[in-house]
């Protein structure tokens, strides 16, 4: 059940990559439920289609668009396709991303510049595109997923390194955007957010269970969850908060390795 007031953002245009999936469906079926109009944005079509039939099969409040935010000319295409479509984008959620599991020592430059393409380029690109073509006249509200970098994340270092880019960027952009009626914030979901699309990554649920016993909280956070922190950055609410970082982890960034028998 959605805490947030519909009046806040009914008739808001949103537009979310990797909404199709995980996090990303979950901050899209809120603003849906919310009024909003949605553009999910990702690589993979049939994705993108079973989304828009499962959620919104008789309207067209809810469009998928493919576009892979490694390049520059999708991402154009992605904002003014928007543009000209819904006339407006009033909110941006960048929280297509991932990596894979490596030791630094066995990261070859390859992956590496995946990963942070992906991850830091894609984001930058997607912020200057959207406040290119709209919110540098119009104003709007941006939240860039990251992961909680503030203890490093081995095994995961060059995502670690590119979302820590992220949130910095992100720092920058809430001064320079500021007067321009921009405002931008992170979220930093703690490690374990289950999806069953997350879990396939790491080579299903396991990865996941085996962590519960480092959250205080002793459970996985849901994308629920995450998609409330998203919204309550995207709501008036919030019109006083830019450049923040908002962790949801259940507290596991403090003392996380404590209690790991129970
Ligand atoms: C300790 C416990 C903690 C457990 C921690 C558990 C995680 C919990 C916290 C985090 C959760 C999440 O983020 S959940 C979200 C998960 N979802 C995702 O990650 C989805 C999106 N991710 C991706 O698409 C990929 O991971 C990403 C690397 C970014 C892009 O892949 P692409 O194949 O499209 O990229 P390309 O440009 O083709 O480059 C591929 C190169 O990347 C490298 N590469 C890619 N996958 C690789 C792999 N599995 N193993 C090795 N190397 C790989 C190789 O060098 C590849 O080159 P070649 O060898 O020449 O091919
Ligand atoms: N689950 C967790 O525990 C945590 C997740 N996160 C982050 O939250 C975000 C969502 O992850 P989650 O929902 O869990 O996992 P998912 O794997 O379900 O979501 C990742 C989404 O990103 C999209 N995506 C990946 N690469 C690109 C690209 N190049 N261009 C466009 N879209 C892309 C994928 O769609 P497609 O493949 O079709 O392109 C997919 O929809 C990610 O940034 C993730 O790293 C952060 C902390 C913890």
């Amino acid at each position: 059940m959605s805490v947030f007031r519909p009046l806040l953002f009914k008739n808001k245009v949103a537009l979310v990559t990797g909404g199709a999936t995980g996090i990303g469906k979950a901050i899209t079926e809120e603003l849906l439920s919310l009024g909003c109009k949605v553009v999910i944005a990702s690589r993979k079509e049939e994705r993108l289609k079973a989304t828009v039939q499962e959620l919104c099969p008789n309207s067209n409040r809810l469009r998928g668009k493919v576009c892979n935010i490694r390049k520059e000319d999708q991402i154009n295409t992605l904002i003014s396709s928007t543009l000209s479509e819904l006339g407006k984008i009033d909110y941006l959620v960048n929280n297509g991303g991932g990596q894979y599991l490596s030791p630094v020592a066995d990261i070859r430059l390859k992956g590496w510049d995946a990963v942070v393409e992906t991850n830091l380029t894609g984001t930058f690109l997607m912020c200057k595109e959207v406040y290119g073509q709209w919110m540098r006249e119009n104003g709007g509200v941006i939240v860039n997923i990251i992961l909680d970098t503030s203890r490093g994340i081995p095994m995961m270092a060059h995502s670690a390194a590119a979302r820590a880019g992220v949130d910095n960027l992100t720092k920058s952009l809430a001064v320079e955007w500021a007067a321009n009626g921009v405002r931008l914030n992170t979220v930093a979901p703690g490690g374990f957010i289950y999806s069953p699309t997350a879990a396939a990554n790491y080579g299903g649920r396991d990865v996941f269970e085996k962590a519960r016993v480092g959250i205080p909280a002793k459970r996985l956070g849901t994308t629920q969850e995450v998609a409330s922190a998203v919204c309550f950055l995207l709501s008036p609410g919030a019109s006083f908060i830019s450049g923040e970082t908002l962790k949801v982890d259940g507290g596991a960034n403090f003392f996380p390795s404590l209690d790991r028998s129970r």
